[in-house]
């Protein structure tokens, strides 16, 4: 059963009214998510046709973990849902954007406010490890009194989270 409407052609798919996306040989599509109102990239996650389905229906953000197999409502355990205000499709119908309320700060599952929260040293030659920085690390919420787990409250307290051998500076945000 298919839910959404099929591919046409390519004026139709980048020029047309109607909503064709396109899933990948796993039937699945990528949904960055964005804050709404900050703008600010929250995290990447992929639906299947039930989950794009459900988030439509619903305007709360749905997906499917391709680790756990399963359709997966962000917030399900946490609380953390996400309201969707908007969803976008690029050009060619083939990736989503969540513009997105959050019903709580923090939309990590390591409690910071993006999964986005480390950044990839640029400039500099690939063949050996590239070391991290820790852009915007504090957490916003503790996950071990969300998820269940270790208390995080050490790393809450120290926002880099630091591991020496990383050498990884304070949070610049
Ligand atoms: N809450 C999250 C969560 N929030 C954001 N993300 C991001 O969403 C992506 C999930 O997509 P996939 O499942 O396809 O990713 P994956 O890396 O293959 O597998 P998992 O992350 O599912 O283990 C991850 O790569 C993360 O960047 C999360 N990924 C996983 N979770 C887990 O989801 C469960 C339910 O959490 P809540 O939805 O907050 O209740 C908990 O077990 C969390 O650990
Ligand atoms: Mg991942
Ligand atoms: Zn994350």
């Amino acid at each position: 059963m298919k839910t959404f409407a099929p591919r046409g052609t390519t004026e139709q798919i980048e020029e047309g009214r109607v909503f064709a996306p396109k899933f990948d040989a796993d039937g699945l599509i990528p949904a960055i998510v964005a804050d709404a109102w900050s703008g600010e990239v929250l995290m990447l996650a992929w639906m299947n046709d039930a989950a794009l389905a459900k988030s439509i229906e619903t305007c709360e953000a749905w997906f499917y973990s391709r680790s756990r197999g399963a359709l997966w409502k962000k917030g399900e355990t946490s609380g953390h849902v996400l309201r969707i205000l908007e969803m976008r499709v690029d050009c060619d119908q083939d990736a989503l954007l969540l513009r997105v309320e959050q019903a709580a700060p923090g939309t990590c599952h390591t409690g910071r406010a993006s999964c986005f929260y480390r950044a990839v040293s640029l400039r500099e030659p690939a063949g050996h490890t590239l070391v991290l920085q820790f852009k915007k690390a504090e957490r916003v919420f503790d996950p071990a009194a969300v998820y269940g787990g270790e208390p995080k409250t050490k790393a809450a307290a120290t926002p880099s989270g630091s591991t020496p051998s990383t050498g990884e500076p304070p949070a610049t945000e």
